[in-house]
């Protein structure tokens, strides 16, 4: 695929572009290779069970067209010898069995080899599908936060759900209808031709209006399905959306709007829906007109003939016999082909999806950790280092920044000042734009990942939860931990009690009515969890302002608790938990613009200062 990326439009790299309709012949024939090469990827590992499938189809159609050819056979060959054999009052078995047995033989060849190649079909499609499916999986998961920020999870699941389903539609049955048809028109041509070569030329003729509306529709089509895939995916979106914000939707009163806006998305969907309908409309018709013409015009002319006695009649009953069955696939190959269009305009979305490549990638060659047991002491270490979302504007301008190992940092400043991102970088959700982070002196970018993983762990604000039980989802921090260990490490947070409170204890669903945790007990699982995995730098996004003053308080305790002697950064939204840190951070503007510990900067009297007066204000009010 490398070398393709070389030349090609950079404007249609990966998703970008997806979804563009006014694409050029350069661009087109892009996409168009990269899906084919994704389609070729997934036949290869049924490769040969895909050319026997078209082996028996080639076969099937090859018998179920020579059905005129011995009738025509029957009608001037086998009834003049029959007749002249019952005249002579001969057995009549021979010719009989010869041209019966003929058509039973390519009666009998024809289906079962049908029915063979539908069962291998079925087969082979849904084996890569599964494959097909995995991977997408894997790929979207694997990719980084940067893309899915900029994707949204509803894409990934309008490619998952209804672009892969246009692709099964094509691939159980599409493609051998497709093939199947083609090569029974194929071969009634060549019986045609074989029967008597004047009126092959009839429907030669007949061809030209058949291709020219053809490629009409292939044309008209193909730009519709790009639209119809894109307009799916935006209803989708708008779904997904609304449902994973639900919460959001039914504060603010968003029911009324949201209907109005998935109306117009579902219309427009419906819209280009009918439109390749109204496409096939006419290319049927046409279909449909020609065949009958060609099989009139066929009547006559072999009619004619026939008269003047230069063509047997069995021939011309097996010439328009052909010719009326030659167009009757046409309409199915018409109507698949609509399939096959709109599994095309999904495999362009899928394919580009699969192009895309982690931003965050892994070493190729990881430099261990110094400490032979992988285990870090947990010092980190920004020197030069610049960042921007995406490499764009800078949110971060150039800084140096060490944090020594085991010291507790607070991280304060306004909202939007740069914060997250300055964390996140640690775990390395993002790169930097320019210089260098390091963990115990190496390159974050040069650790492996199972490294980072271990020794860096950050607890996000949503805290979470799988589906599975509590105990469950303790455990994501340590797999291989025992129930011992779990338990242990809610004691340790204070999570303990409450968990035993719950129906099941540990083992309560948490998407079971009973299971269903507050905010400050999804924070406690999430301590506890982060506990377990033990980790030389934890990452704290704390957001519990909405926490009610007791539970507050007991995630106050879970978190001194946790901090331990690790180093820790910690997005601190409340000073209480700015009090037990070692140094605080304010950040402003993308700036570390003061940098001491809490008692250093209230004595300074600035932006920390001010806050902290601010904060100890509202507790006495
Ligand atoms: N994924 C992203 N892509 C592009 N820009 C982003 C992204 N996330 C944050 N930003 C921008 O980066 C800047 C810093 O955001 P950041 O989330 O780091 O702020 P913060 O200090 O953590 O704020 P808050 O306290 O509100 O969480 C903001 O201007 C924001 O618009």
């Amino acid at each position: 695929m490398s070398r393709r990326q070389d030349r090609q439009p950079p404007t249609l790299l990966g998703t970008r572009g997806e979804e563009r309709l006014d694409l050029t012949p350069a661009e087109r024939s892009y996409v168009r290779a990269r899906s084919w090469t994704l389609l070729k990827d997934l036949a290869r590992p049924v490769k040969w069970k895909l050319l026997l499938t078209a082996a028996l189809v080639v076969i099937s159609n090859a018998a179920r067209a020579s059905f005129p050819l011995i009738i025509a056979w029957g009608i001037d060959w086998g009834l003049p010898r029959l007749v002249s054999a019952l005249d002579a009052g001969e057995s009549a078995v021979p010719v009989v069995a010869g041209v019966g047995g003929a058509y039973v033989a390519a009666a009998l060849t024809a289906g079962l080899l049908l029915g063979v190649y539908t069962w291998l079909t079925a087969r082979v499609s849904q084996a890569m599908l599964l494959d097909l499916r995995v991977w997408v999986f894997r790929h979207t998961q694997r990719l980084s936060l940067e893309f899915h920020e900029r994707y949204t999870s509803g894409r990934v699941i309008s490619r998952q759900t209804s672009d892969l389903d246009s692709l099964r539609e094509l691939l159980d049955q599409g493609v051998s209808s497709l093939v199947s048809g083609l090569m029974f028109m194929l071969f009634t041509g060549i019986s045609i031709v074989i029967l008597d070569w004047r009126s092959a030329l009839i429907l030669l003729v007949a061809f030209v209006p058949v291709a020219i509306a053809v490629r009409w529709y292939q044309v008209r089509s193909e730009a519709v399905y790009r639209e119809s895939r894109v307009s799916s995916a935006r209803m989708i979106v708008h779904f997904v959306e609304t449902m994973t914000g639900i919460r959001a939707v039914q504060a603010f009163r968003k029911e009324r709007s949201n209907d109005s806006t998935y109306r117009q998305l579902a219309s427009k969907y419906r819209d280009d829906m009918v439109r390749s309908l109204n496409l096939f409309g006419i290319l049927q018709p046409t279909l449909v007109i020609t065949g009958n013409l060609t099989v009139v015009a066929m009547l006559l002319f072999g009619g004619l003939r026939v008269l003047d006695g230069t063509l047997a009649v069995g021939v011309l009953v097996a010439l328009l016999l052909a010719g009326k069955r030659v167009f009757q696939p046409m309409e199915q190959v018409a109507m698949f082909y609509s399939a096959f269009q709109s599994a095309t305009a999904a495999l362009e979305k899928v394919s580009g999806l699969l192009e895309e490549a982690p931003t965050v990638r892994e070493a190729e060659h990881p430099v261990p950790l110094p400490d032979t047991a992988g285990q870090s002491n947990g010092r980190i270490e920004f020197t030069d280092a610049e960042f921007g979302y995406g490499g764009g504007e800078l949110i971060l301008p150039r800084f140096d920044l060490t944090i020594p190992a085991g010291q507790t940092v607070a991280v304060v400043g306004q909202t939007g000042a740069g914060k997250s991102t300055l964390v996140k970088l640690i775990a390395r959700f993002y790169d930097l734009s320019s210089g260098s982070l390091t963990l115990d002196g190496v390159p974050l970018d040069r650790l492996s990942a199972a490294d980072l993983r271990r020794n860096v762990v950050m607890v996000t604000q949503e805290a979470f939860l799988f589906s599975g039980s509590v105990a469950e989802n303790i455990a994501l921090g340590r797999p291989d931990a025992s129930d011992a260990e779990i338990q242990a490490a809610a004691q340790a947070v204070g999570a303990h009690e409450f968990i035993l409170s719950l129906p099941e204890g540990y083992d309560t669903d948490v998407t079971k009515r009973g299971g269903r945790l507050s905010a400050g007990q999804r924070q406690l699982v999430s301590f506890a969890r982060a506990f377990l995995a033990d980790p030389a730098v934890l990452i704290l996004d704390e957001a519990t302002s909405s926490l009610d003053l007791p539970s507050e308080r007991q995630v106050q305790q879970g978190l001194t608790r946790l901090l331990g002697d690790r180093t820790a950064l910690i997005i601190a939204h409340r000073l209480s938990t700015v009090e037990i840190a070692d140094r605080v951070l304010v950040v402003h503007d993308g700036r570390v613009v003061e940098d001491g510990s809490p008692a250093e900067l209230i004595a300074a009297g600035g932006r920390f200062a001010e806050l902290h007066a601010a904060w100890k204000d509202s507790l006495v009010g």
